[in-house]
């Protein structure tokens, strides 16, 4: 499989001060990845990095083997990086399919697939952004991720927030596309075991560090690095 994203040696922060050093991973097609570690250590800064939204202070990014350290924000999504993040920024104003239709561009996901993945976007189709439930929130963030048919999708903290059954509808959904479609995939996530069963591989951060790599299996089967490094319940 040829490589997706490569991060050389990278050490980003933001302005002066620096929260991630020395960061090596690379990605091929079809990889999925958990990224972990405890609050704080610098997991939402990888993605946003990855997005060009942190100052670069050292290393490099390859996209599909071309340097994009100097690429705009937009020019990495227009190249494939598909961000969701945390926030997940709806408009008040826009219902659930104009979400979806405004940044439609070509490719496998279009508004009839999104809605297959997601029955409940159907049914709120002419709701507006700020009239759904904060799953609903989270259903629309991932979809209109996938209407812009991304390479690599980044997911931050997708079930942050969200009630058991609609963490259970997401799972299905990311398992689906990731585990079924074999979609590239970097998932943040605070319930480490959960992200562990949606990926192929996991790395952990400590302090804006890498402090473990290894396959996403080992690792679940492994409670003791994983309390260790993660400190789950
Ligand atoms: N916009 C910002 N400006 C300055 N510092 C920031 C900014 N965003 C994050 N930081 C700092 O960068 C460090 C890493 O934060 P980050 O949000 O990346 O960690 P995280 O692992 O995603 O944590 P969490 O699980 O709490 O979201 C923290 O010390 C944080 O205070």
């Amino acid at each position: 499989m040829p490589e997706l994203l490569a991060l050389d040696n990278v050490t980003a922060g933001y302005g002066e001060s620096v929260v991630l050093e020395g960061i090596s991973l690379s990605m091929q097609e079809g990889d999925s990845l958990a990224l972990l570690g405890r609050n704080g250590v610098g997991k939402t800064s990888l993605l946003v990095t990855l997005m060009g939204l942190t100052r670069l202070h050292g290393g490099g990014i390859r996209w599909r083997g071309r340097d994009i350290t100097r690429m705009s924000t937009h020019e990495r999504a227009h190249a494939g990086l598909g961000w969701v993040p945390q926030e997940r920024y709806m408009f008040p104003s826009l219902t659930v399919e104009e979400h979806l239709t405004v940044v439609a561009r070509p490719g496998e996901w279009d508004v009839r697939k999104v809605y297959e993945l997601f029955p409940r976007l159907q049914e709120r189709r002419a709701n507006m952004g700020n009239q759904l439930s904060g799953g609903e929130q989270q259903m629309l963030a991932i979809a209109r991720a996938l209407m812009v048919n991304p390479s690599l999708l980044l997911l931050d903290e997708p079930m942050e927030g969200l009630a058991p059954i609609i963490v259970q509808e997401l799972t299905r959904v990311i398992r689906a596309l990731v585990v079924e479609r074999g979609m590239s995939v970097i998932v943040v996530e605070q319930h480490a075991r959960l992200a562990l069963s949606l990926t192929k591989k996991a790395i952990v951060l400590d302090r804006g560090r890498v402090v473990h790599e290894s396959d996403s299996d080992s690792l679940m089967q492994d409670p003791d690095t994983l309390n260790r490094l993660i400190a789950v319940a």
